[in-house]
């Protein structure tokens, strides 16, 4: 049987698109208006205090990419992957996802301190949309991957930093979502766990899922990305192959 003509060149529509994303936040939240300020136009005041974390900032992503988002630190990479993930909006431009987001992007992200971990389980799977019973076949090994056993039902605010980490990634991913986002946090967990997250992730992009992967970690950007972002001063500098942005990368900031 041969492919039909039509279906062959049939556009593929995007995952993920970004169009002049922009960020702006304020760096003094404290700090109080100048008595001048008071007085001076509306633009002086908006203007005082505020810089662009990101700006200008567009890509499309493909279903099934792995993109390495590269810079240094406080150049926008986690400001970026919160517009991905919706937690935060853009104060320019906009990002389509189409199709759930797991975010693994701070360490605590998503998860409410003053509940157990066997509910904080339920919670973020319930909020992703598994059903309860989806939940129930997967709560075991969640608390397996995580080698969470002996504090189901701590409050996870108790938890170690480690632990913390262990269970999210374990929950966020064992989620149905198309898109993954993982964030340096791994960096958090020991040696030995953080292989399993590594392998995990493999499987994960073996079955098709999207990845955002932040990280100053050159080998696990080259093992694990096709693609990379460069972000400089919030600016997209390089969207390319992931070689080529960690090669202009070296280049910009030789150790
Ligand atoms: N809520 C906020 N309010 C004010 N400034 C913020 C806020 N969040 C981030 N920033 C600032 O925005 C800039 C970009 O931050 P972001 O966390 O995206 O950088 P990053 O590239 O992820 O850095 P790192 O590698 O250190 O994690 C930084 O200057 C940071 O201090």
């Amino acid at each position: 049987m041969t492919n039909s003509p039509v279906s062959k060149s049939a556009p593929v529509s995007p995952l993920i698109t970004a169009d002049g994303l922009g960020v702006r936040f304020r760096r003094n939240r404290g700090s109080r208006r100048s008595f001048k300020d008071l007085f001076a136009g509306k633009s002086r005041r908006n203007r005082r205090g505020e810089f662009w974390a990101l700006r200008d900032v567009s890509f499309t992503v493909a279903a099934g990419e792995a993109i390495g988002v590269v810079g240094r630190n406080g150049q926008g990479k986690s400001t970026l992957l919160k517009l991905v993930a919706r937690v935060l909006f853009p104060d320019e431009g906009n990002v389509t996802v189409h199709g759930g987001v797991a975010p693994l992007i701070e360490i605590t992200g998503g998860f409410v301190g003053d509940l157990t971990v066997r509910d904080n389980v339920h919670l973020t799977a319930g909020l992703h949309g598994l059903s309860k019973r989806e939940i129930t076949a997967r709560f075991d090994s969640i608390i397996d991957f995580a080698g969470a056993g002996d504090v189901i039902d701590t409050p996870f605010k108790h938890l170690s930093s480690g632990m913390k980490v262990r269970v999210a990634f374990s929950v966020i991913s064992q989620l149905d979502e198309p898109v993954l986002l993982v964030d340096e946090v791994l960096a958090v967990g020991d040696k030995s766990f953080r292989a399993k997250c590594y392998r995990r992730i493999e499987e994960l992009l073996a079955e098709g899922k999207t990845l955002f992967l932040v990280s100053h970690n050159e080998r696990d950007l080259r093992r694990f990305c096709t693609r990379g972002l460069y972000l400089n001063g919030g600016r997209l500098v390089l969207d390319g192959p992931i070689e080529d942005v960690v090669d202009r990368y070296n280049e910009d900031h030789p150790v």
